[in-house]
């Protein structure tokens, strides 16, 4: 039997809100024939597109719709007659950040499940005031934690499991690329304006220190404390009307978190910075008996035997191949969506099976990673994230 949960879809407009969740999810759940339950029922879901803009969504719903699902979905204007629709099981949203706290609020008040983008809010008391309201009202609730479901970042939590790494030592992430400020009409930038901007939520801290924390969570264990230097290295970009502005937000961050079970970890993210590495994303762990490099996709490694035996000396040419020493690992034979992945397991949480621990609660101490971040590249100090949960 068929069991249909309709999806209000806010912010489907935008490009996490189009991309990853519109296009690359919920049809996608739909083109594959919906979701199989343990109960050998099938999960289907229904999405209504919300945003302001009436020509965009009406673009997403009657053209790119029909192009992958062979029919058209309801969209509208109107959040508020959405979200309060009877026929509305799940409100998710993925607009702007700012907006995110007036949305969770009004699902709510209408007893809706909840799903939401990271972050949660900007503010951290109002991250843990969303949590605790959602688990007054008994809404089901949940935040997007992407990376987890990487197909990089699997490999390297099944090293982990298989204790591929010995004792663990330490783990260096790199994180971002070069984002073109705008100045050149021929290269526009290719993230959207409000991220440079504090005052409209952007800022690489809050954007990228919700990812590191539920990461690092995942694969190590709690951070104990974090220190951060940031810093607005493109002062001045150009905005989507062609417009200078200032930039408020820092677009570059280096971290070094302590581990509660002693690990450092070390990462740099930066949007002014020129990629030469495996990925966008690179994340090492280095452990006694061996080492590996994830990946967005692929996963490298280097255990103890393969280690190589430097020895320095500048004066003549590097004799080794460092490159050459690590294994690239076989891809996994289905590579999923971590996007889709984690839809399906909220659609199936909301459905009654299975827990999803991914909550507007752990949304909320991403938010406190990044609140610790800030005060410590304020205050030029170590902060401990569960210093400010208190
Ligand atoms: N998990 C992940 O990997 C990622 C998550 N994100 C998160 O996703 C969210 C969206 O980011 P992104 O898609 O890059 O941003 P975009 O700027 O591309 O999209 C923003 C969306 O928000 C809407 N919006 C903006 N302001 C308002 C407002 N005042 N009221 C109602 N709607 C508004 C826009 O709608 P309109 O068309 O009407 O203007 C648009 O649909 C952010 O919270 C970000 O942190 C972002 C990137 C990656
Ligand atoms: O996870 C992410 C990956 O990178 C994006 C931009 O390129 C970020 O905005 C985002 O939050």
């Amino acid at each position: 039997m068929d069991r249909t949960l309709t999806v209000a879809l806010h912010g489907a407009t935008g490009r996490m809100g189009g991309n990853q969740h519109l296009i690359r999810s919920l049809l996608a759940i739909i083109q594959q024939g919906g979701v199989p339950l343990a109960s050998g029922d099938t999960l289907q879901v229904e999405p209504i597109l919300v945003a302001r803009e009436e020509e965009k969504l009406r673009q997403l719903a009657l053209e790119v719709a029909p192009q992958q699902i062979g029919r058209a979905v309801e969209f509208s204007t109107d959040l508020e007659a959405v979200i309060a629709d009877n026929r509305v099981d799940i409100v998710f949203d993925a607009a702007s950040t700012q907006v995110r706290p007036r949305v969770i609020r009004a699902a709510v008040e209408h007893g809706k499940a909840i799903y939401c983008e990271k972050p949660v809010a900007v503010e951290l008391a109002e991250a843990i005031q969303l949590a605790e309201l959602c688990e007054t009202a008994g809404v089901k609730n949940g935040v997007v934690q992407d990376k987890l479901w990487l197909p990089g970042i699997c490999q390297l939590r099944k090293l982990r499991d298989e204790g591929f790494f010995g004792e663990i030592l330490g783990v260096r992430g790199d994180f971002g690329y070069w984002v073109f400020s705008g100045h050149d009409p021929q290269r526009p930038a290719q993230r959207p304006s409000w991220n440079y901007r504090a005052e409209d939520g952007g800022g690489m801290i809050i954007d990228m220190f919700c990812h590191w924390q539920y990461l690092l969570n995942d694969l190590l264990g709690p951070i104990a404390a974090v220190l951060t230097h940031a810093k607005v290295d493109v002062p001045q970009r150009i905005d989507e009307a062609g417009n200078a502005y200032q930039c408020t937000a820092d677009d570059a961050a280096y971290a070094i978190f302590e581990m509660e079970s002693g690990v450092t970890c070390q990462f740099n993210s930066s949007w002014s910075t020129r990629v030469r590495r495996d990925d966008l994303l690179t994340i090492q762990m280095d452990g006694t008996q061996g080492s590996a490099v994830a990946g967005l996709r692929d996963c490298w490694v280097q255990d103890l035997a393969s280690t190589p035996t430097p020895v320095w000396n500048p004066d003549v040419p590097q004799p080794i191949n460092f490159c050459e020493a690590w294994r690239k690992l076989p891809a996994p034979p289905v590579e999923e969506n971590a996007f889709k992945t984690q839809w399906e397991l909220f659609l199936k949480h909301v459905a009654g099976e299975g827990d999803f621990p991914w909550s507007i609660r752990a949304g909320a101490a991403g938010v406190a990673l990044a609140q610790a971040g800030l005060l410590s590249a304020q205050e030029r100090r170590w902060v401990s994230p569960s210093e400010l949960l208190t």
